[in-house]
């Protein structure tokens, strides 16, 4: 895939869309594994890959057609932090990479078993005619801080666009050099990260696409108070962008985002809300938040599709279930979109 022209034909052969997997460190968690970890849910490269694998699997077998890694807190400057070396963290990251081809591949080899021989192997939703996307999912700056900074985007003075794109560099030197399909650039709080993302793509020639999706706490403006369409803009510009929207983010808020974005972009627009509750990042746990009800997001899927979004999935507090729903709404409905 090299543009979003090739974007909007993958979607054109999956009947207008694509379904994104749903919360990943959230199913991590309830298989067991403790995220109270600076390195939250790529604590589990280190401890219990195999866990890992189970949760693409699932979310491939609930109808995801693009999977994301596990590296969103992974960094090679968090994994130093816990003594490797750069080049075990630059391994750790293509770690992330493999877990999700080598799912994809289990998927593949028990979807063409299942059509061989007609048993029923729980492989529902293969009869498929594009392949799986595997998306390395790179996460904020303020994912590496490890405080929740991924939802305010106030990283402080010091922290300039070049401090930024030092950070960030080399991450995705090796995530597009790993085998993944493309990049998911998630929960990116403020203008200024999308910048440093879409100046590294360019000056290191980065040959796989990306999406660029933003998490928002108003529905008006991306988390810091910067301007939803002041990013759409830079997604815009950036010939390596081939999707943008947002994730993490309430899905009351969804249906506004999307009108603002459509106003500036032609490329696909991905949603993959959040649960609607509130990460307090010091107990590293979710509350309910109060006084708004969130219902259950996959009956707004229809809306949203009709305000201009095409890739669709859940982010932290969704499960394999909700991609199951997300997948089942989109498959009744399936009708071709055109780029606005
Ligand atoms: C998307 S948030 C829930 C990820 C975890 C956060 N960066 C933390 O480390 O607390
Ligand atoms: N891909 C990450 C996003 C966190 S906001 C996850 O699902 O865990
Ligand atoms: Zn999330």
């Amino acid at each position: 895939m090299e543009g979003a022209a090739e974007m909007w034909e993958y979607l054109r052969r999956g009947g207008g869309c694509a379904v994104v997997d749903g919360g990943l460190a959230t199913e991590l968690e309830r298989h067991g594994a403790d995220l109270n970890d600076p390195l939250w849910s790529a604590k589990c490269l280190l401890t219990s890959p195999h866990l890992i694998t189970k949760v693409h699997l699932d979310y491939l077998k609930a109808g995801a057609d693009i999977i994301t890694t596990a590296s969103y807190q992974a960094t090679i400057q968090g994994f130093e932090a816990k003594g490797f070396s750069s080049e075990e963290g630059e391994a750790l990251l293509l770690k992330s990479v493999k877990i999700a081809l080598e799912a994809r591949d289990i998927y593949y080899e028990n979807c063409s078993d299942f059509s061989r021989d007609g048993t029923d192997i729980g492989y529902e939703g293969n009869a498929r005619n594009r392949p799986v996307l595997v998306a390395a999912s790179i996460g904020s700056y303020g994912a590496y801080l490890a405080d929740g900074s991924e939802y305010s985007g106030n990283y402080g003075e010091a922290v300039t666009l070049s401090v930024l794109k030092e950070f960030h560099r080399r991450r995705v030197q090796v995530l597009a050099q790993s085998g993944a399909d493309l990049i998911a650039f998630e929960t990116i709080p403020n203008k200024i990260e999308a910048q440093a993302y879409a100046e590294i793509m360019k000056e290191e020639d980065i040959k796989i696409p990306a999406w660029f999706s933003f998490s928002s706490k108003d529905g008006v403006n991306v988390a810091n108070g910067d301007s939803i369409f002041d990013c759409a803009e830079i997604a815009d510009s950036s010939k390596n962008v081939i999707a943008m929207g947002v994730n993490c983010t309430a899905p009351r808020f969804i249906h506004g985002l999307i009108q603002s974005i459509k106003k500036v972009i032609d490329k696909p627009i991905v949603v993959y809300p959040n649960s609607g509750e509130t990460y307090d990042a010091t107990r590293k746990k979710w509350i309910k938040s109060e006084g708004v009800i969130d219902e259950d997001f996959v009956s707004y899927v229809s809306k949203w599709r009709e305000a201009g979004a095409s890739i669709f999935g859940g982010c932290c507090r969704t499960t394999p279930n909700t991609i199951r729903a997300i997948s089942n709404i989109l498959a009744e409905e399936s009708v071709s979109p055109t780029p606005n």
